[in-house]
């Protein structure tokens, strides 16, 4: 049987989602994932990197519900949760507001030009040495490895996704697949990024989690990395609050977070990722 769905098309840096409000559905969850390919198709559908449902929650002002553009199931969208946070806020929910996904409860502060969103999650980087290459795995929320290297700057936007793609599809290394980040140091506190996003298949706008990502995997590999210090930097002892920028192709995004350094080990919290989240047009949609 078919219905008439209501959703509002929406994007934080240029990372797109169909946004649905799943109350009012009346259409099981896993009714909608099957139909996201079709909705996010960008010539058939309505086009997207993925769809994101609103739905109730007993602990929480809302649940969140995230599918990639191919259905897939990821652990965490932040791109996605700044235009979810910005949907809930006009449906009335008010501009701090508290949501879940997964096992997560999530916080979110919605401001006229841009969202703050709290990850309650403490990522531990891993060094992993692939063809040469130094990257850093990490989950803050979702699947992640990063590259950090003045080369990539250069690099073309093809070259990224062949090597994106390759990686990603490296089941021996990463089982469950993995986003993949290639980030150029432009200053201390400030990187160009392009993400090849797992789901999408293919290089996104911008990537919330993996602005997160390679925030910590740039301070993670200069003073918390078990082999030899980068740069020459020695680990110190104690608390540093950090305030990192990550260029996009679709635009920057903000990245805080704490480290907190206790003899060799270097661990994270407070973090949280700052951005804009815009509505582009609302409709209905025959599923
Ligand atoms: N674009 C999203 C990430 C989606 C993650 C997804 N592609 C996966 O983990 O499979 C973001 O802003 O964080």
């Amino acid at each position: 049987m078919s219905r008439t769905i209501k959703f509002e098309k929406m994007h934080g840096a240029g990372n797109d989602f169909v946004v649905i409000d799943a109350r009012t559905t009346e259409m099981p969850l896993n009714d909608i994932r099957k139909k996201t390919p079709a909705l996010c198709h960008r010539r058939t559908g309505i086009g997207a990197d993925g769809v994101l449902l609103l739905g109730d929650s007993d602990d929480s002002d809302f649940s969140m519900h995230y599918y990639n553009a191919d259905g897939s199931l990821a652990g965490m969208c932040g791109n996605g949760a700044r235009c979810l946070a910005r949907y809930a806020s006009r449906l009335g929910f008010h501009e701090k507001l508290t949501f879940r996904m997964g096992d997560n409860t999530y916080r979110a502060e919605v401001h006229d030009a841009y969202i703050s969103i709290h990850f309650p999650v403490s990522p531990r980087p891993a060094v992993k040495v692939i063809d040469d290459i130094t990257w850093c795995e990490l989950k803050p929320g979702t699947e992640h490895i990063v590259a950090i290297d003045q080369e990539f700057s250069q690099s073309s936007e093809e070259s990224l996704r062949a090597a994106g793609r390759q990686l990603r599809n490296r089941n021996d290394l990463f089982p469950n697949g993995t986003n993949v980040n290639f980030a150029s140091p432009i200053n201390q506190n400030h990187l160009k990024l392009v993400t090849y996003e797992r789901g999408v298949e293919d290089i996104t706008l911008a990537c919330g989690t993996g602005a997160i990502a390679t925030a910590i995997s740039w301070d993670y590999l200069k003073h918390g990395h078990d082999g030899p210090p980068f740069e020459g930097e020695k680990p110190e002892s104690g608390i540093t609050d950090h305030h990192i920028q990550l260029d996009s192709p679709g635009g920057p995004l903000e990245v805080t977070f704490r480290a907190n350094q206790k003899d060799s080990h270097r661990t994270y919290s407070n973090i949280q990722l700052h951005g804009p989240a815009v509505s582009v047009f609302s409709g209905e949609i025959e599923m």
